[in-house]
């Protein structure tokens, strides 16, 4: 027989409801009809039923329909919380705490106590919580304490078709665990263990349920990646929304976006906008134009409430975005792909989509992941509008055309295949992946690949002979660098030159900066004349940047300089992020050496030792390791200069072996950088 627990009377308005196995849970009534309405409602017991039968669970229902916010209330409602807890994760913080917030108000209790949530910097959750939503990094972090998770039930990974390089680094780590709990609990179930078990007691380690949901995945991929899990598609959107398409493709994003949020503030009925734009610089600057245009809409037409909405933003200024317009007033959020999946902006009936996003990218030359703008693909653009249609019927507008829209990616391709590999084993190994190579992966990068990113993390010195993570290996890891130069960055204290460091690697991140052009060639050198170094490039570089800064990045200077303006843009923009995770980590970015620039040099070395070579007789240099001849790229200011040794920043293959980003060195530097390794090496040649 069911039993309850008598507590405190309940307050009015919050009756009291007896779920089957005689819980008691205090619901608002408001949002219980709401509940019942939702499309998934229907769905209940099939997926509680589903969940119950399989370890794992595949879960497709389109955008709105109550997925993230109803599934782990049916499961706690049916006891599968029953002791333990239920996580439910997600790529972005800002969606973690709003659906918590959300599902407490439903669950009708103080949030972090039954529902809970726990994002890098604040945890409102406690040992009360049954249902935690967190991001997929918090989630990895609890695993390097508890190992087998043991304080959950099930986890449910949202928004899996994001496929964040932590997403699929969770996909592995908890296919694992879910088979060593199968274990465990399967030798619970042996006679033997059970004499020793109290009867009423359930077992310590109860089986791992994983849940992995989306309103847009392959779901047959993601099935047979999970042991061939059950794949549930619930049907039914919950507001229909009409999409719109230009009729021409728009040459200025921005210009287009504009023009369109004004169109329907002016035009269209009440309701909320919300714009999705590439990035926070596009947002400043059509939050500046919306402001200034108030004079064109007229005596009669409602105010704009102008809210920014990305990453960086303050949690206070984040929340204006999810907090009712002011009467008399429409609210245009004006969001990056924060915004694009899990949430429900209140009061949204119209979304804008540019069809751009900033992305995740790696650029090889110096392996600094970058961000940069793209078209984003047919699964995003399908989640933005599924932003409208939440609680009433709504609109899409695509800032693009039909055709373009057919011809977007299906998905954007997974993090793990497009970031450096080093930067990637170096995640796992922080994550507390010991074995990177046979390690499940969905998407598998090639072994070679693999050893090669062990085998230098342990020449940096982010791993040690054991392959474990050393103290320098988790500094390491908190930068968006490729290894190679975070370890240059960490030297640079050592050196005083973190000032200088963090500008060469900004400048090395960009192609071309000084220009040519073939009518003008003469001019072009001898205007390049005076940055030149006699050391090489990456004191070159530096003269050329305290030149920039000097004329405050003036246009009119690059050009007469023959100077690639936009290329110096996006310098300075690597350059601050550098600078702000420099100083969150407690280094100081100001540290100069001032003159005594060699040091930089010296400092390079500790990161590319791999990345030198030493002059030979007969006037060529041949690579310390590999023993290969190679050529400086003409483009270089020490190409046809003599010294007996060079580092250099990047390799490529044309014609020749050919090296760019080129200095000299001193060649007793090359030894003291790194030398178990180069030994090593040097003895395979
Ligand atoms: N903060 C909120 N304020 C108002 N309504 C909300 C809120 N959060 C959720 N809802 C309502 O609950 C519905 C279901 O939301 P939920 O996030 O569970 O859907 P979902 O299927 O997970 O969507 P998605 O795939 O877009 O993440 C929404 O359509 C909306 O009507």
């Amino acid at each position: 027989m069911a039993t309850v627990t008598m507590g405190k009377a309940p307050l009015p308005g919050f009756p009291v409801t007896y779920s089957k196995k005689g819980r008691r849970d205090h619901a608002p009534k408001r949002h219980e009809t709401s509940r019942r309405q939702l499309p998934i409602y229907s769905a209940r017991s099939a997926i509680v039923d589903a969940i119950r039968c399989s370890p794992t669970v595949v879960i497709v229902g389109e955008t709105g329909s109550g997925k993230t916010t109803q599934i782990p209330q049916y499961l706690f409602e049916e006891g599968l919380a029953h002791q333990k807890a239920i996580a439910v994760t997600q790529p972005r913080r800002v969606a973690a705490v709003s659906l918590a917030r959300r599902v407490s108000e439903e669950v009708g209790t103080p949030l972090g106590r039954k529902v809970g949530y726990t994002v890098r910097f604040d945890d409102k959750s406690s040992n009360a919580t049954r249902i935690k939503y967190l991001t997929d990094g918090m989630l990895i972090r609890e695993l390097l304490s508890d190992k087998l998770l043991s304080r959950y039930n099930c986890v449910i990974l949202d928004e899996a078709h994001e496929r964040t390089l932590r997403t699929d680094i969770l996909f592995g780590m908890l296919k694992d665990i879910q088979k060593q709990r199968q274990q465990m609990a399967a030798a619970a179930m042996d006679p033997s263990l059970l004499v020793e078990q109290s009867a009423t007691t359930p077992p310590r380690v109860r089986e791992l349920k994983i849940v992995v949901m989306s309103a847009t995945l392959d779901a047959e991929r993601f099935s047979a990646y999970f042991n061939h899990a059950q794949i549930l598609y619930i049907a039914g959107r919950q507001y229909p929304v009409r999409i719109f398409n230009t009729l021409e493709p728009q040459s200025d994003y921005l210009d287009a976006a504009m023009i369109t949020t004004l169109q329907i503030h002016t035009e269209e009925p009440p309701g909320d906008i919300l714009l999705f734009l590439a990035g926070q610089e596009d947002i400043e600057s059509l939050e500046r134009l919306l402001n200034g245009s108030r004079d064109k809409f007229g005596p009669d037409a409602l105010d704009l409430q102008v809210c920014p909405l990305y990453a960086a933003l303050p949690p206070a200024q984040q929340a204006q975005a999810f907090a009712p317009a002011p009467s008399g007033s429409r609210k245009v959020i004006l969001a990056t792909n924060i915004a694009e999946t899990s949430i429900t902006l209140p009061g949204i009936r119209y979304v804008v989509d540019t069809g751009v996003h900033k992305v995740r990218g790696y650029n090889s030359k110096i392996g600094i992941e970058s961000l940069l703008v793209s078209p984003v693909s047919k699964s995003s653009a399908r989640q933005r509008t599924g932003r409208a249609g939440r609680e009433a019927p709504g609109f899409c507008y695509r800032l693009y055309t039909e055709p373009s829209f057919d011809k977007l990616e299906e998905d954007s391709v997974p993090e793990i295949l497009r970031c450096n590999l080093a930067a990637a084993v170096l995640q796992l190994k922080a994550a507390g992946v010991n074995d990177v190579l046979g390690f499940d992966y969905m998407d598998r990068p090639p072994k070679l690949a693999l050893l090669r990113a062990l085998e230098q993390l342990y020449a940096l010195g982010a791993l040690n002979d054991q392959g474990n993570l050393t103290d320098l290996g988790k500094w390491m890891a908190e930068f968006p660098l490729d290894p190679c130069y975070s370890k240059v960055l960490y030297q640079s204290q050592v050196f005083q030159c973190t000032s200088e460091v963090i500008d060469v690697i900004a400048l090395l991140s960009v192609d071309t900066l000084f220009f040519s052009p073939m009518d003008k060639r003469d001019q072009a050198a001898e205007a390049h004349k005076k940055f030149v170094s006699t050391e090489g490039d990456h004191l070159t570089y530096l003269n050329l940047q305290k030149a920039y800064l000097e004329t405050q990045g003036s246009h009119v200077w690059c050009h007469e300089n023959f100077i690639n303006h936009r290329g110096m843009k996006y310098v300075q923009d690597v350059r601050k992020q550098l600078r702000r995770v420099c100083s969150r980590v407690k280094v100081d970015p100001n540290t100069s050496c001032g003159v005594d620039v060699d040091k930089v040099l010296q400092c390079f070395v500790t990161g590319f030792f791999h990345h030198t070579a030493l002059l030979q007789p007969d006037g060529n240099y041949k690579s310390v390791i590999g023993s290969q001849i190679v050529y400086i790229h003409p483009s270089s200011s020490m190409f046809g200069k003599r010294h007996e040794a060079i580092i250099y920043n990047e390799l490529v293959f044309t014609s020749r072996l050919f090296i760019r980003g080129v200095s000299a060195i001193q060649a007793n530097w090359i030894p003291e950088s790194a030398p178990g390794y180069l030994n090593r090496m040097v003895d395979r040649q």
